[in-house]
């Protein structure tokens, strides 16, 4: 019998349509959320959903390859807090919970962007 690879964190998520549905959602409870909401007040939101498809199929090992900027690039000088990370990450969290995202997947989906914090709070 074939040795089996363990399933990447892409098929664990559900593929594309999942990860799509869950950013949707996501980038909705970010657009409701008067804590962080300001930020987003001039960005193309259609264009941030597809590169943060992009950027979590990419890199939970799916076969998408991610067109934005980089994560400092893309937030410097916006002074995101700590705070306003916190938040940003409980609006997605919330979105896992409503699409019943196990807690495995949802724990490696956050151990993925997690070391992102650095380069996206910068005060
Ligand atoms: C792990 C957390 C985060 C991830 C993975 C993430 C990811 C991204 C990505 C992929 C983009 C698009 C890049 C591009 O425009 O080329 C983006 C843009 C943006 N992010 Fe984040 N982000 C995170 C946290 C935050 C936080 C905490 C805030 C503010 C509360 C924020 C505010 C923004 C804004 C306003 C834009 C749009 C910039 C523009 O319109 O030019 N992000 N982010």
């Amino acid at each position: 019998e074939a040795m089996q690879a363990a399933p990447s964190l892409y098929t664990r998520l559900g593929g594309k349509e999942a990860i799509t549905a869950v950013v949707d959602d996501f980038v909705g409870n970010v657009a409701a959320d008067r804590r962080i909401n300001g930020f987003f007040a001039h960005t193309d939101i259609p264009r941030l959903k597809r590169l943060l498809v992009e950027q979590i199929c990419a890199g939970s090992g799916g076969p998408c390859t991610y067109t934005g900027r980089d994560m400092q690039t893309a937030h410097a000088g916006m002074g995101v807090t700590e705070a306003n990370f916190n938040a940003l990450v409980e609006d997605l969290v919330k979105s896992l919970d409503k699409f019943k995202v196990p807690a495995k997947e949802q724990q490696d989906l956050l151990a993925l962007l997690g070391p992102m914090k650095p380069a996206i709070v910068s005060r």
